[in-house]
């Protein structure tokens, strides 16, 4: 993909995103491999209302290459994301509130979540009564650390559609950015319905 075209579907993503009301004030950052490299959101900017100069290209080896102002806070992390699969070619991170309050809610280093027809937007998942198995690492400021933290979790427990932060958010994976959409859906789907599902259990 061309960077021009990589960051209007990222914009277009951001709108949508933001209409869903998953990447609130500042949060959240996306990402896209292209022929060059991949593009990243800048730092600090209402997702929901990016322009094409809100985004910096970088090579896979993480060197800057175009773009002005501060890269995303995490772009590391999109970094080691993409190092975990090269089947990974669009990331995009948000902060729902479904995510935020289940991670936390999850003191486990793996949400687990099981019974559900939704898992299979998920790709590779075929029934629901196979179990999704979300890793949720504690958030941390050092985004270094908590990159190699998420590469030594892959080493035994590979990474498939996302990861959640704990308190933090969600980092959802696709093969295009097609994929990577419809992973988050599914995912804030999944979690909606854990969520209210644990609250009427816990009130029975
Ligand atoms: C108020 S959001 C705090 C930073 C964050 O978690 C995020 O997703 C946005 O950071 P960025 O540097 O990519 O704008
Ligand atoms: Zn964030």
């Amino acid at each position: 993909m061309q960077s021009a075209q990589a960051k209007h579907a990222l914009i277009d993503a951001g709108r949508w995103l933001s209409e869903q009301g998953w990447v609130p004030a500042t949060g959240g950052n996306f990402s896209i491999k292209t022929e060059q490299g991949f593009v990243v959101t800048a730092s600090g900017h209402d997702k929901g209302a990016l322009q094409p100069e809100h985004f910096l290209e970088f090579n896979i080896e993480g060197t800057h290459t175009g773009g002005t102002g501060k890269p995303s806070a995490e772009t590391e992390l999109h970094l080691a994301l993409y190092a975990l699969s090269a089947r990974t070619h669009c990331i995009l991170h948000t902060h729902s509130v479904a995510a935020t309050v289940l991670s936390r809610l999850t003191t486990e280093h793996s949400l687990n979540i099981q019974g559900y027809e939704m898992q299979k937007a998920l790709h590779g998942f075929t029934s629901h009564l196979e179990t999704l198995a979300i890793p949720v690492f504690d958030n941390d400021q050092d985004i270094p650390a908590l990159a190699r933290r998420v590469a030594e979790y892959h080493a035994h427990t590979p990474v498939r559609h996302g990861v959640l932060i704990r308190g933090h958010g969600l980092y959802a994976m696709g093969a295009d950015i097609s994929e990577t959409r419809r992973h988050i859906e599914a995912l804030e789907f999944l979690f909606n319905c854990e969520l209210t599902r644990r609250q009427l259990e816990k009130n029975a």
